[in-house]
């Protein structure tokens, strides 16, 4: 069994690769880092590590690379003898790599009739469904009609917290113990591949929305509010008192939002939130505030982590998030000269102001409550 994988990084080695493994299939990772792929390559296997009091080593083999800039025909011929594709790359990314996934869609096509899945596993609602939207952009009409018979697009939620690594052995990957793939069933075409720590279900918007609402909510709070007060990691901003008391007051906020729209149990779900705050603290996990508040306009989207909770929050209670406020505010205030969302963000303050840049980025209506909260605040 062939996986062809998109994005050798942090979970794409972590995770999707080490459980693709541990399903018997051979992952061909593509990537745009040469280093890495020459990597894999020549050690065709990686260690991950679980970042634990009690460390186990996992060695992921059946492994190889393939450098997308300067092999691109290797992709589309991979392509055309996978039994799934996978993507872990950022969303920002999915609209570069359809064009030469579609190129080897386009190819398979015309001599092999069998079904294949491709699954992104990014950090959004919607993913694959994106991804297909972008590769549909580069095939004709006939192609379109050619492709909805055997190609398949099933949205997932992934979940385990994988850091930059810095490790000298530059594949190792140190993961948290904790792990969570969801994917809708529905959507596959032909059989649901066996992997096993792979949940399948009807509908993934609950999942999805309970993830990105609560583990994405709550880790933008030590990112953005942590770096407003100078810490560097995940960890030492936790155990900041202001950092505690938003955390737990925005995952309340967003708990409210999801345990109304879904009817999850409030028991269940607070022991969800306690879970994730202890996932932010472990002590063998050093974790950048800049890697987790990466992309502050991406995350000010109107879909993502933020800004939806915080407009569900007010459409199920008819009040405005307290909490979810100061979130939004410490985002737009987020400086990191290297993050090019940041710089791009502060660019667009300067020029247009608060009010103008949230409403571009949010797409909230300029009336909106939550932007005059907003404005209060900053
Ligand atoms: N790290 C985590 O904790 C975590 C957890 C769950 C989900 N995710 C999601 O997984 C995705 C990847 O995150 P990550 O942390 O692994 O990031 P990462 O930066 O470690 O990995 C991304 C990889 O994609 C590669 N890439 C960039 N452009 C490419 C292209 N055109 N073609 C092929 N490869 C390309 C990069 O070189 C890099 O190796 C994101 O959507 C993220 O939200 C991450
Ligand atoms: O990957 P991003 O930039 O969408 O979000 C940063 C982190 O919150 C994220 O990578 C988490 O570590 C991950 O979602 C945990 O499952």
């Amino acid at each position: 069994m062939l996986a062809v994988h998109f994005g050798a990084g942090n979970i794409g080695r972590g995770f999707i690769g080490a459980l693709l493994y541990q399903a018997n299939y051979h992952t061909t990772f593509v990537d745009v880092n040469e280093g890495i792929i020459n990597e894999i390559n020549e050690k065709q296997q990686y260690n991950v590590v679980l970042a634990a009091e009690e460390s186990e080593t996992l060695t992921v083999k059946n492994v190889s690379g393939i450098n997308s800039i300067t092999d691109p025909d290797k992709v589309i011929e991979a392509i055309g003898k996978a039994d799934l594709i996978t993507t872990a790359v950022g969303p920002n990314i999915l609209a570069i790599i359809a064009k030469l996934i579609a190129e080897g869609l386009q190819k398979r096509i015309k001599t092999n009739n069998k079904a294949l899945n491709i699954i992104a596993c990014e950090n959004m609602v919607g993913g694959s469904s994106l991804l297909k939207e972008h590769i549909y952009k580069q095939v004709t009409a006939d192609e379109q009609q050619q492709f909805d018979e055997v190609f398949g697009f099933p949205n997932a939620a992934v979940d385990r917290i994988v850091p930059n690594q810095v490790n000298e052995d530059p594949l190792l990957v140190s993961v948290e113990p904790y792990f969570e793939w969801v994917v809708e069933k529905p959507a596959f075409k032909g059989e649901v591949p066996v992997i096993d720590g792979v949940t399948y279900v009807e509908d993934l918007t609950p999942y999805i929305e309970r993830k990105l609402f609560t583990v994405n909510t709550g880790h933008v709070v030590p990112a953005y509010i942590g770096r407003s007060l100078e810490y560097a990691t995940i960890n030492e901003a936790m155990h900041d008192e202001k950092v505690q008391e938003i955390i737990k007051g925005a995952l309340n906020e967003s708990g409210e939002a999801l345990i109304q729209t879904y009817h999850f149990d409030r028991t269940e779900h607070q022991n969800y939130i306690d879970t994730i705050i202890g996932r932010f603290m472990n002590p063998y996990i050093s974790d950048e505030v800049t890697r987790v508040g990466r992309g502050p306009i991406r995350k000010l989207g109107p879909r993502d982590r933020i800004i939806r909770p915080a407009s569900l929050y007010m459409d199920v209670t008819g009040n405005v998030p307290t909490y979810l406020v100061q979130v939004i505010v410490a985002a737009l205030q987020y400086k990191n000269a290297q993050d090019e969302e940041a710089v791009k963000l502060q660019q667009m303050i300067a020029e247009q102001g608060y009010e103008k840049t949230l409403q571009t980025i949010s797409e909230l209506d300029a009336n909106h409550p939550l932007i005059a909260a907003v404005m209060k605040e900053v």
